[in-house]
């Protein structure tokens, strides 16, 4: 745990705080305001793994010899995950009762002129004080394994997020909307599901114009590019392939460009689906559209194979992404076991992140070394990779090694190359290592037969598995309730197996990755048997 250093203003905001009189919950504007000041004075607190204690940025400044300091901290915590409603800027935005009812034999196509239907006995909706905690273990102590901490002693404090899923009141009419969804950054496994429960859901509010904006961003500027009307029976089938329906792309307009274009359009509720870079931009569209005091809800479904988003279980296509790997893995398994000495490599995405590689190393067991772009190694030397290979084609006579995108790039030429998001484009470091293995046993004048499989987009341009079409129906259903229930500028996660709603900034603050502390880098490791190459 760093020591953390007395912020100017923070007293102010937490004797505001202080003054405010709830056993519950702080009111939203409250709420808001203060979320916008913490942000402003930076606080932050920071564990010794780099994560911001309680989840990305934290109530820093923390005095723990204040007998208050945990409730001052989850007030904190409370305004900065508070999520944007418009009528934080629309004051007088009138609420109607949704329109959401699954007690209806249709869904609702036609005009409201007998009024909206509603069921008021029906307790389905989801209370807007509803929480769901975000932190489930109480570590004893600052060094057990993967422990985050808030102060020294590691001291349990509640952290409370907002539970997603449809309300009582809505803050648009259905037939005033006009629904756009685009899909943004690299494929991923699940994108079709996510369009298509959005388009069935907005339909049972009500809604009939649901537009598709195709290739990412660039479809909101590019002239030859026309929005894809959409409907149920349009997207019926969607899910039974991979790809976007849509289209993606990197790159594209300015965010200007892009609010001038949904206001040109007509557009209200815009659904982004994307990684982090997409999430920036969404938060971006909310940040203009408010600006402007133009009444858009922004809401975003973070989709990577990646798994690179902060704060939430998983992301959807990553347990698909990890399964298909497994049939690399397995036909490199088979090539390095059937060969005389063997070696087989596999090289899996994972731009700043190991979590595809870690988890498809410990799904087959079929993994000698697993190599992340978080955890250091090196290839020469008595503790390098190369002298392990040599050790385990002496003692199994055959060997995998598992290697992400991201990993080893400091033994590889910088290039400065950016693609067309920004992003920095990586050297190839399957290719680099294969090269390096070669060499080594070459050197050595033994023999070992190299064979090396980069099955880098059919992990991800494949269709979702059942446990990541469930996630995607559940994550593109709750960002229509988002939309409904006036909230924008914020995004969808699952949270300890409990649906949730984000402010988008806390997500994208930093990528996540694998805490080489973890238990499940250990457990990797475990099955690996792999030693520690420094
Ligand atoms: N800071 C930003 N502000 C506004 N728009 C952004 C920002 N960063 C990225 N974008 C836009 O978001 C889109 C997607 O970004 P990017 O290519 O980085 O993919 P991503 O959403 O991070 O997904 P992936 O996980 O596939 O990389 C691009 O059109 C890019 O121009
Ligand atoms: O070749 P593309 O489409 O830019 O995508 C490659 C990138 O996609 C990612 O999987 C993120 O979606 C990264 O791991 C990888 O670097
Ligand atoms: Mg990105």
């Amino acid at each position: 745990m760093e020591s953390l250093s007395p912020v100017i203003g923070q007293k102010a905001i937490l004797q505001t705080i202080n003054n405010t009189n709830h056993n519950h919950f702080l009111t939203s504007v409250t709420l808001r305001n203060l979320n916008r000041d913490c942000r402003r004075l930076r606080i932050r607190v920071v564990s010794k793994n780099g994560d911001a204690a309680g989840a990305g940025t934290a109530g820093g400044g923390i005095d723990s010899s204040d007998p208050d300091w945990k409730l001052k901290y989850q007030k904190e915590f409370e305004a900065r995950f508070s999520i944007p409603h418009i009528n934080d800027v629309f004051h007088d935005a009138v609420s109607y009762p949704s329109t959401f009812c699954l007690k209806m034999r249709t869904p609702i196509t036609e005009k409201f002129a007998e009024g909206y239907p509603s069921d008021e006995k029906w307790h389905g909706y989801i209370n807007n004080n509803d929480r769901v905690l975000l932190k489930v273990i109480n570590y004893s102590s600052a060094t057990s394994a993967g422990a985050e901490c808030i102060d020294s002693n590691c001291s349990w404090v509640e952290q409370w997020v907002h539970r997603a899923g449809p309300r009582e009141k809505i803050y648009f009419k259905p037939e005033e909307v006009k629904a756009a969804i685009v899909t943004c950054g690299g494929l991923c496994p699940g994108l079709n599901d996510v369009i298509r429960q959005i388009v069935i859901t907005l339909e049972i509010y009500g809604v009939t114009r649901i537009v598709g904006i195709p290739f990412g961003y660039r479809g909101f500027s590019e002239e030859d590019l026309a929005e894809m009307p959409l409907s149920r029976k349009v997207v019926q089938n969607v899910h039974l392939s991979g790809g976007s329906l849509l289209g993606v792309s990197r790159g594209g307009p300015k965010v200007s460009d892009i609010v001038d274009s949904i206001q040109e359009g007509g557009i209200n509720m815009l659904f982004v689906l994307g990684g982090n870079g997409t999430h920036a931009g969404a938060n971006a569209i909310h940040d203009e559209c408010r600006k402007r005091r133009i009444k858009v809800a922004v809401v975003g479904v973070p989709k990577t194979i990646d798994n690179d988003i902060m704060l939430m279980d998983k992301t959807f296509g990553f347990d698909t992404a990890v399964e298909e790997a497994q049939r690399a893995i397995n036909s490199a398994y088979i090539e390095a076991h059937s060969a005389y000495r063997g070696i087989g490599i596999v090289k899996l995405m994972g731009r700043s992140s190991g979590f595809i590689a870690m988890q498809a190393s410990l799904a087959s067991g079929q993994i000698d070394i697993c190599l992340i772009p978080e955890v250091p190694f090196n290839l020469h030397g008595p503790h390098g990779v190369l002298r392990h290979l040599k050790y385990l084609l002496e003692t199994k006579g055959s060997a995998v090694v598992c290697a992400a995108e991201g990993a080893g790039q400091g033994f590889l030429e910088k290039t400065n190359a950016k693609d067309a998001s920004g992003n920095a484009v990586l050297g190839d470091f399957g290719v680099y290592l294969q090269q390096e293995v070669k060499k080594y046993f070459k050197e050595l004048g033994e023999t070992a037969d190299v064979k090396y499989i980069d099955p880098t987009y059919m992990i991800r341009a494949c269709r979702a598995n059942a446990s990541d079409g469930i996630l995607c129906t559940v994550l593109g259903q709750n960002a229509v309730h988002g939309a409904f229930a006036g909230y924008s500028g914020i995004t969808v996660g699952i949270c300890n197996t409990h649906y949730v709603y984000f402010p988008i900034p806390e997500v994208i603050s930093k990528p996540r990755v694998v805490d080489p502390n973890s238990r499940m880098w250990h457990r990797c490791l475990t099955s690996t048997g792999q030693p520690d190459f420094i």
